[in-house]
């Protein structure tokens, strides 16, 4: 048996185990005593396969999961249900992470938090279904509108602030806020998603699992941008490292860019820890206030802590107008729908999940080399390619028959440096980058045929994620073709 075989095994019986608090007990983090015998999960592992639900479109991609509409064949309930894969979770060392998402959320109970329902397993993946979130992420609306106007901010920041206070009320760090992990209900209140990255202050009555060895309140975790400078310097995350998050949160959205937004990680945390922003005009006097307080250098200043805490943050004059106590029941502000989808309406729930041609894979379909290119997005194809589409260089990297849909150098992202490469997407189809900066020109495929392997996720009009089973891959596309790159891919996947 292979140590990867019995890695993954170890995770099954940990992660699907009832697990018991004695297993659970986080050394001198979690001090009070937590629910000792017949713990039980609130949201079941269920006996259920992938095979008792229809699935419908794929709602996001994270690091190691991929998130689909499914709907139960029986109860014909509709979930999101998380998937992911057990190879890839032990290979990334991210087995913890998922342990502690699927126990934290299970004892949480806030309409501010998205809630888990049940979970189940097969030999290859995890499943976890949670509640659907049907308006997406906050982080589209963000795109969609460009940016959001300062009353449907004060909204959002309210509901994402009414959440985080009963998180931090129980003793917990999200550690990871940001607009892609708010989540907005069909008719547009906020669900907070996304709890792999959480952590517990001392004292919390919250039962997590151990940390891996490589994991403590001082690892890096959650996303450059919204990194507080004190967590930079090697400090430890509190519960106002959130505060920050959302200082960050907010302005994005009145902006429609982060903050401390650079070409690179290395100078995003040069901004942050320079704590170098700039506030646009536009922005009110209370707004700028408002974001000011939250990126305090001093995490013991930032506005929301303490002594003040909540009570000062939610007096603040941003805020005039708000009735702390009846957010749920104020009418949210309107979802904007993606451009390619007006028509559909987030009410209605099985509209926006299981468009008329499902996502599920035709066998012949998959076959390399059978699928067309529609017409639609040959005509655009010629409208988005750069002239490098049809550099002859690239023909030898192309099989006979094969023609390039669009192609553009660019650069490839990583944490801390970046190449040139040359993208290029092919009718076969097939997506793979050329390593322009070697004199001896080497190519990786990053997807070929299956359509359910591959999702673009789309930062701003010149960053995307190229997102695989195996890999995310993050570029930047001076000429801003991000969407482009997005339309394109899909469009082949699904022709
Ligand atoms: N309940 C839900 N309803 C609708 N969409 C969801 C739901 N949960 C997650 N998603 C979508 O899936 C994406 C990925 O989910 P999530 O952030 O939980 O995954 P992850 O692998 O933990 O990601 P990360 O890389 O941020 O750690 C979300 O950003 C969101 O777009």
């Amino acid at each position: 048996m292979t140590v990867r075989r019995e890695c993954q095994e170890s995770l099954t019986n940990e992660f699907e185990a009832r697990v018991r608090p004695p297993l659970l007990g986080n050394s001198v983090r979690c001090s009070a005593p937590p629910r000792m015998s017949n713990f039980t999960f609130r949201a079941p592992q269920e006996n259920f396969t992938v095979d008792d639900f229809e699935l419908g479109s794929v709602l996001g991609v994270g690091s190691f999961s991929k998130v689909v509409g499914a709907k139960k064949k029986d109860t014909g309930q509709v979930y999101a249900l998380k998937i992911m894969d057990k190879d890839f979770i032990m290979k990334q060392d991210k087995a913890s992470h998922v342990k502690r998402e699927r126990i934290v959320l299970d004892q949480l109970n806030h309409p501010g938090i998205v809630q888990l329902l049940f979970t189940f397993q097969d030999s290859h993946s995890i499943y976890m279904a949670f509640e659907a979130c049907e308006g997406g992420e906050l982080f589209d609306q963000i795109t969609r509108k460009g940016r959001v106007i300062e009353s449907d901010a004060r909204f959002y920041t309210a509901e994402i602030i009414d959440a985080m206070e009963y998180l931090h009320g129980l003793g917990l760090i999200h550690r990871d806020i940001k607009p892609e992990n708010v989540l907005l209900t069909a008719d547009g209140h906020v669900k907070i998603a996304d709890f792999g990255s959480v952590m517990v202050t001392e004292g919390t009555k919250i039962i997590l699992p151990p940390l891996a060895a490589s994991e403590t309140a001082c690892s890096f975790e959650g996303s450059a941008a919204y990194i507080p400078p004190e967590v930079l310097n090697n400090s430890t995350a509190t519960i106002e490292s959130d505060h920050w998050a959302l200082g960050c949160t907010l302005y994005q959205m009145l902006s429609g860019t982060s903050p401390f937004q650079d070409s690179s990680d290395f100078l995003v945390f040069k901004r942050i820890k320079a704590r170098n922003i700039k506030f646009p005009s536009y922005f009110s006097d209370e707004a700028t206030d408002l974001i000011d307080k939250l990126l305090d250098i001093d995490p013991r200043r930032r506005l929301g802590a303490a002594p003040g805490g909540y009570p000062a943050l939610k007096m603040h004059p941003f805020f005039k107008g708000i009735e702390w106590s009846k957010l749920r029941e104020a009418s949210p502000p309107k979802i904007a729908l993606d451009s390619n989808d007006s028509t559909r309406d987030t009410t209605n729930i099985s509209d926006g999940f299981f468009p008329k041609k499902s996502a599920s894979i035709d066998s012949s379909d998959s076959k390399r080399g059978t699928r067309r290119i529609s017409p639609t997005l040959e005509l655009n194809a010629a409208k988005f390619a750069s002239v490098d589409s049809f550099d002859s260089r690239w023909q030898e990297f192309l099989e006979p028959g094969e023609c390039i849909v669009l192609a553009s150098k660019i650069k490839k992202l990583r944490l801390l440096t970046s190449k040139k490469v040359q993208l290029i997407l092919t009718n076969r189809p097939r997506l793979f980058y050329v390593n322009t900066s070697k004199s001896m020109e080497n190519m990786k495929l990053l997807w070929s045929d299956n359509p359910n392997d591959i999702t673009i996720q789309v930062l701003n009009p010149s960053h995307f994620k190229i997102c695989t089973p195996m890999k995310v891959s993050s570029f930047e596309d001076k000429k801003q073709l991000a969407w482009h790159w997005k339309k394109a891919v899909e469009g082949l996947v699904s022709h």
